[in-house]
């Protein structure tokens, strides 16, 4: 099974004109997402609102991809990933999450996770939180330098996390040919973390050790 880049030739400045106005509204969506959940409006109200987002995913149906939107780069080297689950500026079931690099083998990120996040009641869902550390540890055994998949990854629940603001922290811990191996953490700001991580992550067999000559990068915005 092959994984693909799609080179696509926008030119940046386009791109981002297109990344910012997806993003708000892909804001829009998430907020109703939330507004959602936490509606105690009548029956008739709730299938009223209904019939009106019908209407309006019938508008964005009228012109659309033929599949998920992928990560795509033009030879700029801007690259965008909007569907992607946990970082993509067009996917409203992502946070979002914006993950600060700090150098290359370290990353963090602060974001609040509201109602659409919950397990217990009132915590953030083990599922979610796994999901976030996956990309932000994926991220950092990458680089965007190269392509690396989650080969394993073992999560230890301290506490319960509660909904509210959310730092995460990952870090390299080893490398050894095409293994990298992650720590990772995500817990209340300030506080111990509820939930540590460790990933195997794997640059697969058919793919390049190092794939930055391929003049491929990630830009700031993601
Ligand atoms: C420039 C590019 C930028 C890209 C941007 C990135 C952003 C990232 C953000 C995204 C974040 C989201 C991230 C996601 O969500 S990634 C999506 C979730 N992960 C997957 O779908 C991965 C599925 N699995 C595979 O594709 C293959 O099995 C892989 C590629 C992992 C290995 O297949 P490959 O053919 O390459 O390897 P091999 O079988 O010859 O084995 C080689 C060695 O590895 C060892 N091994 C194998 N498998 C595992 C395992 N599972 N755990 C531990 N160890 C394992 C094996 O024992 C052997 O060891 P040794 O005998 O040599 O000692």
């Amino acid at each position: 099974m092959t994984i693909a880049f799609i080179h696509e030739e926008i030119p940046t400045e386009q791109v981002e004109q297109r990344e910012k106005v997806l993003s708000s509204l892909t804001d829009a969506v998430r907020d109703l997402v939330d507004a959602t959940i936490r509606s105690t409006v009548a029956d008739d109200e709730l299938d009223a609102v209904r019939a009106e987002v019908e209407a309006l995913a019938a508008r964005l149906r009228a012109a659309q991809l033929p599949g998920p939107a992928g990560v795509r780069y033009n030879s700029e080297g801007r690259s965008w990933n909007w569907g992607n689950a946990v970082v993509g500026r067009g996917n409203a079931v992502a946070p979002p999450v914006d993950i600060t690099h700090d150098e290359f083998g370290s990353a963090y990120a602060e974001l609040t996770l509201g109602a659409a996040y919950e397990g217990p009641p009132g915590m953030v869902h083990g599922g979610v939180s796994a999901l976030l550390l996956d990309q932000i540890m994926g991220e950092t055994a990458s680089g965007f330098k190269r392509l690396t998949m989650t080969g394993t990854l073992t999560l230890r629940y301290r506490r319960p996390l509660p909904l509210g603001p959310v730092r995460l922290e990952a870090q390299i811990d080893r490398e050894s040919g095409r293994k990298i191996t992650v720590e990772a953490r995500i817990g209340v700001p300030g506080e111990d973390a509820a939930v540590e991580a460790t990933g195997l992550f794997l640059i697969p067999s058919w793919a390049p050790l190092d794939e930055s000559a391929a003049s491929w990068s990630r830009s700031a915005e993601g």
